[in-house]
């Protein structure tokens, strides 16, 4: 199994606070990997730091064994790791389909590939149309971004996620805010991707039967240090990583 992203003791201090502290960690290609912490672990910081949102205090990054820790973040999707979007980056009042036909033309204009072929407008949007049946959205797609459900909106940044076309795929929390209905839809999307090659997702997700559901490995974070690593058979079975869950039991999903 190759390792796809590699981090070597990387960490962050904001203020004299180590948000995420000496990570060192192999996370191998086409193998679903998690990331669970409870509130404050650390989660979103690790994932800015490998998407170039932040630069780490100290420690690398590595990409397919290039160190890419100075790169920025467009830099990094290039090379292929893509960030979920936030609802926040979805234009409310052009239709959904819209949405993502522009996170694909994006695509195409940071790619320095002298030699492509010039797509057109069209061959955009039947790839957007595409997108959008792989989330579950196609029926929505001549309708204003404004007008959909939050779970739908999440959907709707995994569509913009993929219209990257990356080979890594950091999504941070999709069923946040989420109705407990609108929660399994979002898993088949994300069972979905799983599935296609080339594909390497690392999720960071508080919902531990989804998680359990979906994962190949799993990493914990707590105080902004790794905790424990390995299968979630091995992670639920750890005794540090039950007792660092506060007053709770990591098989419980409502745990976070
Ligand atoms: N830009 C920032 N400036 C200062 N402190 C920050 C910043 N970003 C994160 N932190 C702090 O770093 C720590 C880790 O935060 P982070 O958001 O990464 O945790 P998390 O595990 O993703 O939490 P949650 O599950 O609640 O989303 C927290 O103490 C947070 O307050």
């Amino acid at each position: 199994m190759e390792t796809i992203i590699k981090t070597e003791d990387l960490s962050i201090a904001f203020g004299g606070h180590w948000a995420v502290s000496d990570v060192s960690i192999d996370i191998k290609q086409n193998i679903f990997t998690s990331v669970i912490g409870p509130n404050g672990a650390g989660k979103t910081t690790f994932f800015n730091l490998l998407s170039g949102q932040l630069s780490p205090t100290k420690g690398r990054v590595f990409y397919k064994g290039e160190d890419i820790t100075k790169h920025s973040v467009i830099q990094r999707t290039r090379n292929g790791i893509g960030r979920s979007f936030q609802i926040t980056n979805v234009f409310p009042n052009i239709t959904v389909l819209e949405n993502v036909r522009l996170a694909i033309q994006s695509r195409e204009q940071v790619r320095f590939d002298l030699f492509r072929h010039f797509k057109s407008y069209r061959q955009f949007e039947e790839e957007a149309m595409n997108l959008l049946e792989t989330v579950l959205l196609e029926e929505k797609a001549e309708i204003p971004a404004t007008s959909l459900s939050h779970g739908e909106k999440r959907k709707l940044e995994i569509a913009m996620l993929l219209a990257l076309n990356t080979e890594v795929l950091l999504l941070d929390e999709p069923t946040a805010g989420m109705s407990l209905e609108e929660v399994p839809a979002i898993l088949n999307v994300i069972k979905n991707i799983k599935e296609q090659e080339d594909r390497t997702v690392v999720l960071i997700e508080h919902k531990m039967d989804m998680v359990l559901d979906l994962s190949d490995r799993m990493m914990v974070l707590f105080n902004g240090e790794l905790l424990a690593e390995g299968t979630p058979e091995q992670i639920m079975a750890n005794e540090t990583v039950q007792s660092a869950y506060i007053g709770g039991d990591p098989n419980d999903s409502t745990t976070t």
